[in-house]
């Protein structure tokens, strides 16, 4: 099937996206960024100096400041941050062509409503399909052509299958998927506790506290997603345990940076910005574990640490002294 595609959001993981799919060559890509003076530069030199510094971009890519690209768009990434996603969806949504599927990409549950990154677009975008994207993989390996894989979850299978067929090429692996609340929970939750990881290793806590927090983690992403509706399949997948390991382990993380900077003593509330989505997260996390009835004890120290009610030292103390239970 003939498709064209944009990514919307010349930031690094927009624009790694569409570096990979433009080298694939199977379907004409535009990256759309609302920055004039950089998309031009970006024709021009090939190279996003901010957000991939070093790496030259493919020659069948793309650039556009203006929305009308969008036109003949099949399939729209949208890769900006999760609390800009509306704002996209309302900005961008009346150039989209009736067919478009609109991909999120981003990693975080709206802090307004609670909801999911798929209802909060398609309550703007009631024409279109909306998927979501998420799984272990920086922006970089990405563009480097590494070898990445994640999940793309649709609402139903053939599209899921359309849009992973789509977008998959030699380095870049999408598994298709149907449950598009653990796709985007696993992306938004395995966030807050690479943030708990960091506060980990910046607090000098050790290795083996580390793995137990990926596992107990792991658990709490668990109870959620299932607690709501999601498969217990996708939490071990890419877009849960998969991009926790990441995420949880790698200081290419900002989550996990933000967490040792905070482990370090460092301060909770001005630190990290738009792109520490776990910081956002955290708090949503929390308040949709208490109205599913799901104890998330780490995500509500993480809350509670972000939000100045608790140090580090007094979180450890209460994650250990818990009652003794089952695994
Ligand atoms: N970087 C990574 O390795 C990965 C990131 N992600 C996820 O991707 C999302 C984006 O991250 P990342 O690319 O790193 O962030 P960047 O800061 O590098 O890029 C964000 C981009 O979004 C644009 N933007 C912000 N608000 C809007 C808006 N309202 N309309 C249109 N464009 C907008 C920004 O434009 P401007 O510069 O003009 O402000 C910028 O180009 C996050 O949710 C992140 O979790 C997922 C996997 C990997
Ligand atoms: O989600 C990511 C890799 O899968 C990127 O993580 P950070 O947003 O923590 O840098």
């Amino acid at each position: 099937m003939s498709e064209q595609i944009a990514v919307v959001g010349a930031g690094a993981f927009g624009t790694a996206l569409a570096a990979v799919m433009a080298l694939e060559g199977r379907h004409p890509v535009t990256l759309i960024g609302r920055n004039p003076l950089l998309m031009s530069d970006l024709r021009a030199d090939r190279v996003h100096n901010t957000a991939l510094p070093g790496i030259v971009l493919p020659d069948g890519l793309q650039f556009s400041a203006e929305p009308d690209a969008l036109r003949e768009a099949s399939i729209v990434l949208f890769a900006m941050p999760s609390q800009a996603q509306v704002d996209a969806g309302r900005h961008y949504g009346p150039y989209l062509s009736e067919q478009a599927t609109v991909v999120t990409c981003a990693k975080g549950i709206d802090r307004f409503s609670g909801r999911l990154l798929t209802e909060v677009l398609e309550a703007e975008l009631s024409l279109h399909a909306v998927a979501a994207l998420s799984g272990p993989g920086f922006a970089a390996d990405i563009a480097h052509g590494l070898p990445t894989a994640m999940a793309i979850a649709a609402a139903d299978q053939p599209l899921a299958e359309r849009l992973a067929n789509a977008l998959s090429g030699r380095s870049f692996r999408l598994y298709a998927s149907t449950d598009r609340l653990g796709v985007q929970l696993g992306g938004a939750l395995k966030n807050v506790l690479a943030i708990a990881c960091g506060i980990v290793e910046g607090a000098g806590l050790g290795e083996s506290a580390r793995a137990a927090l990926i596992s107990r983690g792991l658990a709490e992403m668990s109870r959620l997603i299932e607690a709501m509706g999601g498969n217990a399949d996708t939490v071990r997948g890419l877009s849960g345990l998969g991009d926790l390991v990441l995420t949880g382990t790698s200081h290419q993380s900002r989550n996990l940076r933000f967490g040792i900077a905070l482990g370090k003593g460092g301060p909770a509330r001005s630190a990290g910005g738009p792109l520490v989505e776990g910081a956002f997260a955290a708090s949503v996390a929390a308040k949709l574990g208490a109205q599913h009835g799901v104890d998330l004890p780490v995500t509500e120290a993480v809350a509670d640490i972000i939000d100045g009610r608790l140090d580090v030292r007094s979180a450890m103390e209460r994650l250990m002294t818990r009652p003794i239970t089952t695994e």
